[in-house]
């Protein structure tokens, strides 16, 4: 495989951007940082000032093959990915047939020679069906190449059975990503309850419903020491929970989205293109998860990528499906409204996009040392642009940021060694 030098991009450092020059060679980084001499026989990419990054991870995308290709698939998933800045993906298992054995996921890693354009890891359900009673074999799972075990789409409604999920997991070395949501608790709600609700007369899911779970979980990893991941977090309650149990030395991490850390329930239209799960929550909220991303309680940003067909999200707030996608927005989105809002720094962001996601589930990518796999992203950060969801590399147009301007674009992109990303062209 090629050679590639790239010239002339920068890095982000605390406050500041510094020249960075960065060598590839066979998928791999061989030298990163300073000065690195033109000689030799390689391809080079002027970056002229671009930020240089490792690809970005997102350990939370749900890419709906097989059975509901119509919203999504392995291929245009990845490509939307790819426009992201992704070079990493985790797939959530509420597919049809559900990746609940080691066929269906061998399958699904077989594929994807074919039809990935980046690295995609793929998790196992928690129990069959994600039916909520029969758990998986997870050292089975985790042979055929789970990366970690969620019935993401539904909380865990039994407490024992988390409970004998996390002694088993944890035999066989593996982590649990948790949708936490009491069903019991919804009494039909599906906006947050607040002030939104409220004034317009929708039935509203308490904090609570998210919170009984976070609370549930950490206890039994606490008692196990069972790897324990909540995906999506987006309550105040959620975060202080997480960090108590951080602070006991629980082996526990979280995830927040960029929906959760940009808007609030008082954002939501009368469209099901603001319906999510969790829901967007109070202003209070947003603040304690923002807080969280500062002071390391929050791991990692994930996108929740959740992409539903354009009919489907028309029926509104009560009756569309929850989800919205976020892929091909996330970094423009949070660069534009936290980092040149000074409410994050950028090493911070990046790091919550790369380094942070790669340590809680033991990966080599995120980082930009000699030996890591070459996966990299350089990003023009003068650039504004509005959003356009027609655009979407996506089949889901499904996202509240429509129309909304933003600076920072991806350039390019560059997968264990090759170029699936240059200025918006995509190649594979
Ligand atoms: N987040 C969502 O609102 N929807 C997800 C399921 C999930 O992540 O819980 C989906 O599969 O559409
Ligand atoms: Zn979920
Ligand atoms: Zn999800």
């Amino acid at each position: 495989m090629a050679k590639i030098l790239i010239k002339n991009a920068r890095t982000a450092k605390g406050d500041e951007l510094v020249k960075a020059d960065i060598l590839i060679e066979d998928g791999l980084i061989v030298s990163a940082g300073g000065e690195i001499a033109e000689e030799g026989d390689f391809e080079v990419i002027e970056a002229k000032g671009k930020l240089l990054a490792p690809g970005f991870i997102d350990v939370h995308v749900h890419l709906r093959e097989p059975g509901f290709e119509y919203k999504e698939t392995l291929r245009t998933g990845t490509r939307a990915a790819a426009m992201g800045g992704y070079t990493t993906i985790f797939a959530m298992p509420n597919t049809n047939p559900c990746p609940d054995n080691e066929e269906v996921i061998g399958k699904l890693i077989d594929k994807c020679r074919t039809d990935a354009l980046i690295n995609v890891g793929f998790y196992s359900s928690i129990t069959k069906g994600e039916k909520g009673s029969e758990l998986v074999d997870f050292r089975a799972m985790m042979e055929a190449g789970a990366v970690g075990f969620t019935d993401d789409g539904k909380g865990i409604q039994e407490a024992g059975l988390m409970y004998e999920a996390m002694e088993r997991v944890n035999e066989a070395g593996g982590i649990i990503a948790a949708h936490c949501e009491d069903e019991s608790m919804l009494f039909g709600g599906y906006v947050h309850e607040g002030e939104y609700a409220r004034k317009n007369g929708h039935k509203g899911i308490m904090s609570l419903v998210e919170d009984l779970q976070i609370m549930r979980d950490t206890a039994l990893a606490e008692k196990t020491g069972a790897r324990y991941h909540i995906c999506h977090m987006s309550t105040k309650e959620g975060v202080e929970i997480l960090r108590r149990s951080k602070a006991k030395g629980a082996r526990v991490t979280g995830e927040a989205s960029p929906h959760h850390l940009l808007l609030t329930d008082m954002d939501l239209k009368e469209h099901g293109n603001w319906k999510m799960n969790p829901p967007l929550r109070s202003s209070e909220d947003r603040k304690a998860l923002i807080k969280g991303v500062k002071d390391g309680t929050i791991d990692c940003i994930a996108t929740d990528h959740a992409p539903h067909g354009a009919e489907e999200k028309e029926r509104g707030l009560e009756k569309s499906p929850f989800g919205i996608v976020g892929l091909e927005t996330a970094f423009p989105l949070l660069y534009t409204n936290l980092v040149l809002k000074g409410e994050v720094t950028l090493e911070r962001l990046l790091y919550l996009m790369t380094e942070g996601p790669s340590k809680v589930f033991g990966l080599k990518q995120g980082v930009l040392s000699p030996g890591a796999p070459a996966d990299l992203v350089l990003i023009d950060l003068e650039d504004e642009w509005t959003i356009d969801s027609e655009k979407f590399e996506s089949k889901g147009k499904n996202t509240p940021f429509d129309g909304w301007t933003v600076t920072s674009r991806i350039d390019t992109v560059i997968c264990g060694g090759k170029i699936v990303n240059i200025g918006g062209n995509l190649n594979g």
